[in-house]
């Protein structure tokens, strides 16, 4: 119970560039997210957010700090142990959906599972119980050019949870969205979160809906702090 999932711990970021020279994106940031928790990351522009979300979810590496996802600590590991850890235990979404255009909502949700060498069968069963959770379920066999913009961030959520990740990682999920759609695709969010059982860090400018999460860091001048 209350085992930490994602534990980021001094986390330290600089970019080389031409002119004006470095930037020092992350500066010591900590932060520690608990099973069940959904965790509001706001930021202004520009202060890295991104750049924390990619190390956190394993797609880049830090400096220094360190990065433990679900009790393992990443620092040193190969590609390869980092591309294992990713795939079973964090899931992303992102603004944009990304799902894979050729192929059905629920072979999007289907091919994760697939990829990690779950069966067929038992996977389009997951799939079709995470798109009936959703509420996506009767628009399974659309493709995404097919369905609204608040149902293609649904399927996307659907696949990022279909391996049962221990960590999700979302960047503005439902900025693509109109305000009202965005708040219905956002209630789908966190029932999904809390009936997973997971942890979420999400990003958002959307005050409002980082108020309806367990609570807020914020992200300024490199490092992480409880938003007041
Ligand atoms: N690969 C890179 N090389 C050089 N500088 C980079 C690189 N990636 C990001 N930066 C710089 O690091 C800073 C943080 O970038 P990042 O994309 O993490 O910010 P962000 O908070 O996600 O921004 P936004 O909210 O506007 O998308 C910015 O000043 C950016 O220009």
């Amino acid at each position: 119970m209350n085992d930490v999932t994602l534990r980021l711990k001094g986390l330290t970021k600089t970019y080389l560039q031409g002119t004006p020279g470095e930037v020092r994106v992350l500066r010591g940031a900590d932060l520690e997210l608990r099973a069940g928790e959904a965790v509001a990351l706001v930021a202004p522009s520009g202060a890295g957010k991104s750049t924390l979300l990619h190390i956190a979810g394993l797609l880049d590496t830090p400096d220094g700090g360190s990065v433990q996802i679900a009790g393992q600590d990443m620092t040193g590991k190969s590609d390869r142990a980092r591309t294992a850890v990713r795939r079973q235990d964090v899931g992303f979404v992102y603004q944009f959906h990304h799902l894979l255009p050729e192929f059905s909502a629920l072979e999007n949700v289907t091919l994760p599972q697939l990829a990690n060498g779950v069966a067929e069968r038992e996977a389009e069963a997951r799939a079709m119980e995470l798109l009936e959770r959703v509420g996506v379920a009767a628009r399974a066999a659309h493709r995404p050019a097919e369905l609204s913009g608040g149902e293609q961030q649904r399927v996307a959520f659907c696949r990022a949870l279909a391996n049962r990740p221990s960590v999700l990682l979302a960047d503005e999920p439902t900025g693509n969205l109109d305000p009202g759609t965005a708040d219905q695709v956002f209630d789908a969010l966190m029932d999904l979160v809390s009936s997973s059982g997971l942890s979420a860090l999400i990003a958002t400018h959307n005050l409002d809906l980082a108020a309806r999460m367990d609570r807020v860091v914020r992200l300024e001048g490199g490092v992480l702090r409880p938003a007041a």
